[in-house]
């Protein structure tokens, strides 16, 4: 069985116990293929694999799904066990903030605001304060995160950079189902038709990849992959489909580019977002 813990004082000691270099995975749990993909990627480059499992109400707003998320613990540490991970860190709430909610959260800056952070007012404060709780508490070389969530990928990377923290981030590309589903904890949430409908996220995004490959400008790009979302039969509810530089700042996009939309499918929020090379002007 994988050593678990589930306290600060036991974390430390047994963190304290890894000689050699940690990579941690932070997750909510609940986990899956992709997050196995993380697994890999830190087994392949640190000496120890640390994971964390914590659903942190900082970043849930009030009508949002903080209780009916799932939470599968024991599935979770046998994924870990197989993927010889070392050691998993499970908090309780009352552990990770013994004070309640704390009042001093990091601030994201204006990207924080923007795509989820519009959606999700005060969703990046809450990550970024439980992230860098949680690196403080693991002490990592490596922390690994999906691109999957690009926007906090990017957020993660800035606060290390911007706060001196000496971890090394590292993204992971977006593990996909065979028929182009970015693979994500709250498909669960999904029932058959609507895992139909989800399809359109991958497709939006495929039809921008495919106009770019075409040498179409942004503008076209971004038409083609509004269109291969909804195509009229599609039961899903657009919330953000956008073109942006790759480090998410406004402006005009050329060149690598990214592609970043989110959606309701039923009472389930999806995200997705994909890579675009966009041909030089002639
Ligand atoms: N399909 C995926 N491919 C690569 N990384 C992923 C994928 N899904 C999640 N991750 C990464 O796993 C880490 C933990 O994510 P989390 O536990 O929130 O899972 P999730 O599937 O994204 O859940 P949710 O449904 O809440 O968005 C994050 O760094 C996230 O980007
Ligand atoms: C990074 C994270 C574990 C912080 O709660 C969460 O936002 C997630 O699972 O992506
Ligand atoms: N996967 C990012 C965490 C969240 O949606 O709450």
């Amino acid at each position: 069985m994988v050593n678990v813990v589930h306290t600060r004082k036991e974390l430390a000691a047994a963190r304290d116990g890894l000689t050699g270099t940690v990579g941690v995975v932070m997750t909510m749990g609940a986990l899956h293929a992709g997050h196995e993909t993380l697994l890999r990627a830190a087994r392949e480059r640190a000496d120890h694999v640390l994971v964390t499992v914590f659903v942190n109400p900082l970043q849930f707003g009030p009508n949002e799904d903080f209780d009916r998320y799932p939470r599968t613990l024991d599935a979770d540490l046998e994924i870990c066990r197989r993927a010889g991970v070392d050691l998993v860190f499970a908090p309780p709430v009352n552990e990770m903030y013994p004070q309640g909610q704390p009042t001093v959260r990091l601030n994201p800056g204006p990207l924080g605001e923007d795509l989820e952070g519009l959606s999700r007012p005060g969703f990046f404060h809450g990550v970024l304060t439980v992230v860098m709780k949680l690196l403080q508490l693991t002490r990592p070389d490596l922390a690994f995160f999906g691109e999957k969530d690009y926007q906090q990928l990017t957020l993660v990377r800035r606060m290390v950079r911007d706060l001196d923290v000496p971890t090394e981030i590292v993204g992971v590309p977006t593990v996909r189902e065979p028929d182009g589903l970015a693979l994500s904890s709250r498909n669960r949430y999904l029932s058959a038709e609507e895992r139909r409908a989800a399809l359109s996220l991958s497709a939006a995004l495929r039809a921008g990849v495919a106009a770019a490959e075409r040498g179409d400008d942004a503008g076209a790009v971004l038409a083609a992959a509004h269109r291969a979302f909804d195509p009229g039969t599609s039961d899903a509810r657009l919330d953000y489909l956008v073109l942006t530089d790759t480090d998410l700042e406004p402006g005009p996009v050329a060149g690598a580019a990214r592609l970043l939309i989110a959606a309701w499918v039923g009472a389930t929020r999806l995200i997705d977002n994909t890579a675009i090379h966009l041909a030089p002007r002639p």
